[in-house]
């Protein structure tokens, strides 16, 4: 099996609903490699010690900003980011930024629980599936 790289985020009021979707998916989850940001990987850690866990920084702290850094290097394959959309977060600014990059680099991104379903069950998930690269040639040879 491809270890695939998946980066972990949640927002506080859905840090539980995460733990709870990767106990229904663990078997599909084990083996893999897993980045978080901070509270939400120690949570992690703790509920699944046998997983490949590290955590970053606290979202609030730079973690999302890190978890952005990775996408860009192009070592990310899958971001669960279970996001609040009910709650203001003081680091809005980040979340974005990661969100964008995400978008940006055609990385498989789900932000809510059913979405994440849908992508552990793809059969593209368990495959070598590498998304289509991003062609960014005409945008750094733009003339200024
Ligand atoms: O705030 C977050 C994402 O924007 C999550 O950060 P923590 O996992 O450190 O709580």
């Amino acid at each position: 099996m491809e270890r695939k790289c998946i980066a972990l985020v949640a927002h506080d009021a859905r840090k539980r609903d995460l733990i709870t979707w990767i106990g229904a998916h663990l078997r599909s989850l084990s083996g893999h490699i897993f980045y978080a940001t901070g509270t939400t990987g120690g949570r992690v850690k703790e509920a699944f010690p046998d997983l490949d866990v590290t955590p970053l920084k606290s979202g609030p702290l730079g973690g999302d900003q890190q978890i952005g850094a990775m996408i860009a290097e192009g070592r990310v394959d899958l971001l669960v980011f279970f996001v609040d959309p009910m709650t203001a977060q003081p680091h809005d600014v980040d979340v974005k930024a990661l969100t964008r990059l995400a978008t940006l680099y055609n990385v498989p991104f789900a932000c809510n629980e059913a979405t994440a379903d849908m992508v552990v069950s793809s059969p593209l998930f368990t495959d070598s599936y590498r998304p289509r690269p991003v062609d960014f040639r005409s945008y750094e040879g733009r003339q200024l």
